[in-house]
């Protein structure tokens, strides 16, 4: 049985990821947020586009002020006012200054700004108080932030806010991302029904089916859902051959354990897929299923075990990292570690690597995590609820005491 980060590393290797020419669908600007982008924009624009003023105050010769101050101030002509959006129309010479204000183009012959509050004013003289403290101080220059025609974002970076505005600015209305990759669901178990079906003694809600839909679009991904499978072969095979054909990676949770009626293996055998994983040395998710088919553009297929707390563990642990790195991000795909001080015992038998759920938290600058009352069975998802860490018991640990250190995975889909 592969240890977790054995199992990881064969998984991450199965990926192939989506491609920069085939993959790829032109939107607009503003529905980019949160998607990838697929190929590196460059900027026919300078930024800033012009030498501009940092500050509200007078454009003047640095020679004419080096040497002012109160008591000898220089006294220079205002020969100018330029209002952000004006082109400037006279030339700064010895002895004259332009009234300017913030973002403004400086005018030529002008290098530096004074500040208004280091000046007083007299109709159309500014007297300059207090010296510069540098050659062309609070000018932004021409090209200073970005130079036209230079890498201004590559291809494979996540868009947020930040790389929204700068695409704005060079006027990039429309832009290359990659596709959301597809990812197919189903569930499988003669117990399951929807969630608006009576239910009769025996039977429980599909509720993976819904956690497994959230997890793939927080993830930037597209579920394709496509329900729940009785436990019977031919309905089995069925639903397996259209999800394999239609997505980029299948998840189906449950049917993965020894029972007489767990049927993924002898489905995966009859499709001639490749088991690279058939089971984990983890707690909860031990039984979980990794495969590929023999067809061109084979996808991933993770089979989760059935328990609802495996379904989840196995998918932030192993599912998660596949698909971001799947979709096209270049790098800060693979799941956060994090160190924590735990508030609570915590316990394992310690035979396999085990997740405990709760919650992460800053209590005087340094992350707590606090485990989540009630039963940690792997067959309970109401303690779930609310949480938003996984604290990791490696293989071997039997106990973590209070106030000692635990590493904690991070549940959450952005980085
Ligand atoms: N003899 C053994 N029995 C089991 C083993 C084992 O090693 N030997 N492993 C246990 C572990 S660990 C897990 S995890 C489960 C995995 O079971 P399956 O993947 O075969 O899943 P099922 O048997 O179909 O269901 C397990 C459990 O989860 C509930 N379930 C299933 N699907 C859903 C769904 N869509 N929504 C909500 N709940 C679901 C199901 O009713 C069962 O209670 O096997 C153990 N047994
Ligand atoms: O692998 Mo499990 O421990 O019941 O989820
Ligand atoms: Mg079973």
């Amino acid at each position: 049985m592969p240890s977790v980060s054995d199992a990881e590393a064969i998984i991450l290797n199965l990926v192939q990821l989506l491609n920069n020419r085939q993959d790829v669908e032109i939107i607009d600007l503003l529905t980019a947020d949160g998607r990838i982008l697929a190929t590196p924009v460059i900027s026919p624009l300078d930024f800033p586009h012009w030498d501009n003023s940092a500050m509200d105050g007078y454009a003047v010769r640095y020679e004419d002020v080096q040497h002012s101050n109160t008591e000898q101030p220089a006294v220079l002509e205002i020969v100018e006012e330029i209002p952000a959006g004006n082109q400037p129309k006279s030339t700064i010479q010895l002895r004259q200054a332009a009234r300017i204000f913030t973002g403004a183009v400086m005018p030529v012959g002008a290098d530096t700004v004074i500040m208004q509050e280091k000046t007083r004013r007299e109709t159309n003289r500014v007297f300059i108080l207090a010296a510069p403290t540098k050659p062309q101080e609070f000018v932004r220059h021409k090209a200073s932030f970005y130079q036209a025609g230079t890498q201004l974002l590559p291809a494979g970076i996540k868009l947020n806010a930040q790389e929204i505005a700068v695409l704005a600015a060079v006027q990039c209305s429309k832009l290359n991302v990659f596709r959301r990759p597809r990812v197919a669901i189903f569930s499988t178990g003669d117990e399951l029904v929807t969630l608006d079906k009576p239910l009769q003694p025996g039977q429980i809600v599909d509720s993976n089916q819904y956690a497994l839909a959230a997890l793939v679009k927080e993830s930037g991904a597209e579920p394709l859902l496509l329900g729940i499978v009785k436990d019977d072969p031919v309905a089995l095979k069925q639903v397996f051959s259209h999800a394999i054909a239609n997505a980029d990676i299948v998840i189906s949770s449950g049917g993965v354990s020894v029972g007489d009626y767990d049927y993924v293996d002898q489905i995966l055998k009859s499709l001639e897929a490749k088991i690279h994983i058939h089971s984990v040395e983890m707690r909860p998710g031990k039984p979980l299923t990794v495969a590929t088919f023999p067809t061109q553009n084979s996808p991933i297929y993770f089979g989760l075990p059935g328990n609802p707390a495996a379904v989840l563990v196995t998918f932030w642990r192993f599912v998660q990292p596949t698909i971001k790195k799947l979709s096209g991000l270049a790098e800060g795909w693979q799941p956060v570690f994090v160190k924590a001080r735990s508030h609570d015992e915590l316990r394992s038998d310690g035979k396999r690597e085990t997740y405990i759920w709760g919650s992460l938290n800053v209590v005087d600058g340094v992350y707590e995590f606090h485990k989540a009352g009630g039963s940690h069975s792997s067959g309970n998802l109401i303690n779930l609820a609310q949480t938003n860490a996984l604290a990791v018991l490696p293989t071997g640990t039997t106990l973590i005491s209070p106030q000692q250190e635990v590493q904690i995975l991070q549940l959450t889909t952005d980085n």
